[in-house]
């Protein structure tokens, strides 16, 4: 599903008048009418009576509350309007409808400075809904002032609150507050949901979202070349690679994955089961030799590789030859996890990656090594996929974590362009961008997946993926997805406190079994 910032959907509305000569009214109505729909069935379709309190800024944003506020009035609702401004200040189509809602007698209360607000505080004392059409995609900064104590309110008054389009007080591109901003119950978004609705902050001020058709014509979407996706099951579910009938472990690829030292055997483990879990034919952990007969021990579907290590029982340089020479019977190699950052093993990391011929998640402390010489990359390399935290990938680009949290798209849309890699953003609201510019946004996960060895089995998943033949960008975002929605099985099944890495690979399987399509599937009979 395409995202969109608040200009892109600006020259979505204009296209679709000046192009296509939808009256800009008719798509105020529609929005209005969808958010009516998603009332009704917010109260089972029984309005009448009801107390609705609806908030109107002075745009359109508060035009398309106003339509609300009449259809809810003509279905019997009890409707009250507050106008946080003068009617004569309302422009264009709001005008007309807020010239409408008064012809039927509609309640309305203006509210222009502090003195009105008590009345509105004692109605929402009695509403059984809050309706929030103050600001939508053309606010920008802090609400302050009034707006700012409006917002406040009807927050503390904590009754049931739709946002109309955009929770007020939220920038629509960006996702974050500088001011209050309304805690919605859930959010009618209308056409394609904003950026700002589905990574956080703005995520969760936006609660369930709802993306309401308002009449912009698909094909004026498609030919607008956006960039920008919110991963859905349904585009997962597209790109899952098949299972034939007469397959062969063969045929779902080989992995290699290159990791582990002394303490962090767990790393490599979780990374190497996970890449099972998700799919590969085959795997094989290549760890120091000195590890070995551990990873025997710890695994048993995993095949296991003795390498050269240093004097610390780490992946030495004389490594190099071996796993190239494994490579040439793998299809893709997953590098980094518990890899160690002992000098000589970050020496192998610079002297592996341009010599690759075949796919390779880069994660953990193969980051930390390229980081140490970014130029790496500069030459040609293999299709890549980085999988940074915002630690690592504030060290990939020489800045904090805390600069890549604020910027956190363009971070990962910079980086996956320059470099030509997959770039995954870990963090609540994964980001993967591809090099040609196409970016997603996971919308599955939850912070109890913020847990030791959590990203070692997302790499698994990955690399896994791309052994059954999927592009890695394309394996980036279908990984990450199935990562979140595993998490989310576990925390519904055990907590966001008790969750472990572990627990991510025992829910992987229900992960990939809700985005299977026939039950056939599900019970492994294999896709014909
Ligand atoms: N055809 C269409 O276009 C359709 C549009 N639709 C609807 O229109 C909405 C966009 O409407 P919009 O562009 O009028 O702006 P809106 O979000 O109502 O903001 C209102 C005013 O807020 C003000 N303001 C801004 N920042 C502020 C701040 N920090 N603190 C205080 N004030 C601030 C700013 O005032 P100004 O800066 O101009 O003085 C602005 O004029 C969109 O979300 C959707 O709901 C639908 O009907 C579908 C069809
Ligand atoms: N608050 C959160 N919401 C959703 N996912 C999260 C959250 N915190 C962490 N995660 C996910 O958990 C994983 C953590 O990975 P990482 O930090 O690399 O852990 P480790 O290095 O211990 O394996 C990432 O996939 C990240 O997206
Ligand atoms: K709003």
């Amino acid at each position: 599903m395409y995202l969109v910032t608040a200009a892109e959907m600006g020259q979505l509305d204009r296209l679709a008048s000046s192009e296509y000569l939808i009256p800009s009214i008719v798509l105020m109505e529609n929005a209005g009418l969808r958010v009516v729909e998603s009332i009704r069935r917010h109260f089972q379709e029984r309005v009448k009576n009801r107390r609705i309190l609806i908030f109107c800024g002075k745009g359109n944003n508060g035009g398309d509350g106003l339509v609300v506020a009449r259809h809810l009035l003509n279905q019997g609702a009890e409707v009250k309007v507050f106008l946080l401004a003068r009617p004569e200040d309302m422009r264009g189509d709001a005008r007309t409808n807020l010239e409408i809602y008064q012809k039927m007698g509609g309640r309305l209360y203006p509210i222009l400075g502090e003195n009105h607000l008590q009345r509105a505080d004692i109605a929402l004392l009695y509403a059984d809904l809050v309706v929030d059409a103050i600001f939508g995609t053309g606010f920008k900064g802090a609400a302050l002032g009034l707006p700012a104590s409006v917002i406040t309110m009807i927050n503390k008054a904590n009754r049931h609150t739709v946002a109309v389009d955009v929770p007020s007080g939220l920038e629509a591109d960006t996702g974050r507050i500088f001011g209050p901003c309304i805690q919605a119950t859930w959010t009618v978004t209308f056409a394609l949901p904003k950026l700002g609705l589905v990574v956080e902050p703005g995520a969760s001020f936006t609660g369930r979202l709802e993306v309401a058709d308002i009449g912009i014509p698909r094909k004026l979407v498609e030919d607008q070349g956006l960039k920008t996706h919110l991963l859905t099951a349904d585009w997962c579910r597209a790109n899952l690679p098949g299972r034939k009938t007469d397959a062969h472990k063969g045929v779902y690829g080989h992995v290699l994955a290159v990791g582990g030292s002394p303490g962090l055997t767990g790393a490599i483990t979780l990374t190497a089961t996970a890449a099972l879990r998700a799919g590969a034919g085959l795997v094989t952990a290549a760890v120091p030799k000195s590890l070995h007969e551990i990873l025997e021990t710890k695994t048993t579907e995993v095949m296991t590789c003795p390498l050269p290590e240093t004097a610390a029982g780490t992946l030495s340089r004389e490594a190099l030859n071996p796993i190239l020479e494994r490579l040439d019977q793998c299809n893709v190699l997953a590098l980094g996890p518990g890899l160690s950052r002992e000098p000589a093993t970050v020496e192998l990391v610079k002297e592996l990656l341009p010599h690759l011929k075949v796919p390779a998640v880069v994660d953990a402390d193969a980051l930390n090594a390229l980081a140490t010489d970014p130029g790496i990359l500069a030459g040609n390399h293999g299709p890549l996929v980085l999988t940074p935290h915002p630690g690592e990938m504030a060290r990939l680009i020489g800045t904090t974590a805390a600069r890549v949290q604020e910027e956190r798209l363009e971070t990962a849309r910079r980086y996956a362009r320059e470099w030509r890699v997959a770039l995954l953003l870990k963090g609540a609201r994964t980001i993967v961008a591809w090099p040609d510019g196409q970016t997603f946004i996971n919308p599955t996960g939850n912070p109890g997946m913020a847990t030791a060895g959590s990203g070692d089995v997302l790499t698994g998943i990955i690399a896994g993926l791309i052994a059954q033949g999927l592009e890695p960008g394309t394996a980036a975002a279908l990984g990450a997805y199935l990562h979140g929605v595993a998490g989310d099985l576990g925390r519904a099944a055990l907590g966001q406190h008790a969750l472990m890495a572990g627990d991510l690979l025992n829910f992987l399987p229900a992960a990939f079994r809700n985005l299977e399509v026939d039950a056939g599937d599900a019970a492994g009979l294999g896709r014909g």
